[in-house]
């Protein structure tokens, strides 16, 4: 049950049990010495009334009871700190790598429909604040309860009435903080939604602060993200504010318990119907009894919250991953789309791609054209299983995409985006990302191929320069051009290029086409650009309108066509 309650792994599940257990007995244990304390009074009273010694041949007893009791509360403690700090920080790694290995096998749609600052809050935010709840609220509240049921039982077989006075005001206080729960819970999401929105409104300002200093609206896009920031300021407060006063209230019921506890007592002891030991033991107990239960009480506030985050992880545990067998059975590498169909989001009306049914061979360029939004990122990104297709089917080298695992596809490909993504590391090491074992004269190699030796010299440090966050030292085509590199050293048989040469002058496109053309031979190429003298070097171009094959053939045969590639050919010719 605990497994499923709180999304845990077996291990994770067992640590919290023993560590639930371990805190209960530590709860009851610090009760003995009340206990104890009690009976070596009555002792004392006894021996006093017939004047004997008191605890005569009894001291022994007590010292090595005391001794006793207090080494099985040192061993409880100890348990209970270990298997629950050690063992919630272990699970909450787990718990990390786990949904990072789920992601790596979740389709696009699903980061479609989140926001980057979501999955961070998710990965690092709610991970860390469970490890904190199960490594000390959730065992400190099971154990407490544990506790006051075995108490409580024990508290209204010896007296009924004085008992009803200790459980009563518990009960009462818990009442009061399971009503507010809603309350906090809502105050809770909607502090974590004002500070996501506050993230995502200063990551976009990082982003785009060059466009943002060079706007007119610069004074106005200001204020938007500080008042984002002053919403989490308020409604962090609120948030604040509601648990402290649920809390200072059930507080309050809870000392009621012994002012009860006096008050019964004393008219209890006054009538005869309770003995004075039995009221001081009830009085002790008071005292004690309600101390773990203010800790959990502010406890309470953070399991509810650690509640939401499990709930936003359990939803992406069960976000269904794109599966498939881990072997690729093709035989040869031609693309064929079959009649597919396909659209982002379910709630779009129209398809994107509407039947698109075309074949891309092995060694050959297939152009891929159209007027911009017509579909051809989304087929170089179908081709990839980047997404699965809503119906009609993709073939390489005639086996179903669909039922190869993502991974295992895509070590077939590889991919040369219009957005380059580079990391803040050397530029060997940027190119290397193409195949991790190459050695440094295979990224020369490669780099040269794509024509990147010659800026490449003229960084400070060569290959070896850092290229700052996304490659930020580097111009548009410098980018692209390492890009071109990383494919090239995979030497994937097929490969995607996606607007690869737009940031790229005249003159460096026609030698990088060049350098591809020489290097791209015998391979499976789907390429997407924008320029027509690229296009013409196709084998096959697909014209693609509105979601549609409108036009396929040889770039010469669609010019005699002087059909829609011939007019766009014809007006971008106009233009170079
Ligand atoms: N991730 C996405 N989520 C929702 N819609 C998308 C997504 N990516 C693209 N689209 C939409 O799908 C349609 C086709 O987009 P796609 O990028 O494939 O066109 P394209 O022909 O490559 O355009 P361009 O030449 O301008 O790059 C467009 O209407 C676009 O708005």
């Amino acid at each position: 049950m605990l497994k499923k309650l709180f999304a845990l792994s077996d291990t994770g599940a067992k640590n919290l049990k023993l560590g639930i257990i371990s805190s209960a007995f530590y709860n009851l244990l610090v009760m003995f010495p009340v206990g104890l304390l009690m009976m070596a009074l009555g002792d004392i009273l006894e021996a006093i009334k017939s004047g004997k010694q008191p605890m005569q041949g009894k001291t022994l007893f007590y010292i090595a009871a005391t001794i006793i009791l207090f080494l099985l509360i040192f061993l409880a403690q100890w348990i209970q700190y270990r298997q629950t700090y050690t063992a919630s920080y272990k699970e909450s790694s787990k718990r990390r790598i786990a949904l990072a290995e789920k992601m790596k096998k979740l389709p696009l749609s699903f980061f479609a429909k989140k926001d980057l600052a979501n999955l961070t809050t998710t990965i690092m935010g709610d991970c860390t604040s469970l490890e904190m709840t199960f490594s000390n609220a959730i065992p400190t509240l099971f154990g407490t309860l544990i506790m006051f049921l075995v108490i409580s039982i024990s508290l209204i077989v010896m007296d009924y009435r004085m008992g009803l006075c200790i459980l009563l005001p518990a009960f009462l206080a818990a009442i009061v903080l399971f009503a507010a729960r809603k309350g906090q819970q809502k105050a809770d999401l909607r502090c974590a939604n004002a500070k996501r929105k506050a993230y995502d409104g200063v990551q976009e300002f990082l982003d785009n602060i060059q466009e943002i200093k060079s706007s007119s609206r610069q004074e106005e896009y200001l204020i938007g993200l500080e008042n984002k920031l002053e919403d989490v300021v308020k409604l962090s407060f609120k948030n604040e504010l509601l648990p402290g006063s649920v809390l200072a209230a059930s507080q309050f019921i809870l000392r009621l318990g012994l002012v009860a506890v006096l008050i019964t007592g004393g008219i209890l002891v006054s009538k005869g119907s309770l003995s004075l030991m039995m009221f001081l033991l009830f009085l002790l107990i008071a005292g004690r009894i309600y101390d773990p239960f203010s800790s959990v009480f502010m406890l309470l506030a953070e399991i509810f919250s650690a509640m939401v985050s499990i709930k936003r992880m359990k939803e992406i545990e069960k976000t269904p991953e794109q599966r498939g067998q881990k072997s690729c059975p093709n035989k040869g590498y031609d693309i064929v789309f079959d009649n597919v169909r396909f659209k982002y989001s379910k709630d779009e009306d129209k398809n994107v791609l509407d039947g698109v049914s075309f074949r891309a061979c092995q060694g050959e360029v297939t152009a891929l054209v159209g007027p911009s939004g017509c579909g051809k990122s989304t087929v170089s990104k179908l081709a990839a299983r980047f997404w699965d297709v809503d119906s009609g089917k993709i073939t390489l080298g005639g086996a179903d995409i669909s039922k190869i695992e993502p991974e295992t596809l895509f070590k077939n490909f590889a991919i040369v985006f219009q957005d380059v993504m580079l990391f803040d590391e050397s530029v060997m090491e940027n190119i290397r990302l193409g195949r991790k074992d190459a050695t440094d004269e295979e990224v020369i190699a490669a780099a040269k191929a794509a024509l990147c030796e010659e800026f490449i010299q003229r960084l400070p440090d060569g290959y070896n320069t850092n290229i700052g966050e996304n490659g930020s030292f580097l111009s548009g085509g410098e980018r692209q051009r390492i890009s071109i590199a990383r494919a090239l050293l995979k030497n994937a048989p097929v490969i995607l290029l996606d607007e690869a040469t737009a940031s790229m002058d005249a003159e460096s496109e026609t030698l990088v086409q060049e350098a591809l053309s020489t290097l791209l031979s015998g391979k499976t190429v789907l390429v997407i650009a924008h320029r027509m003298r690229t296009v013409a070097r196709a084998n096959k171009v697909i014209f693609l309108k509105d979601g549609k094959v409108a036009e396929t053939g040889t770039p010469q045969k669609l010019l005699q066509k002087n059909g829609l590639f011939a007019a766009l050919y014809k007006a971008q010719g106009l233009k170079n």
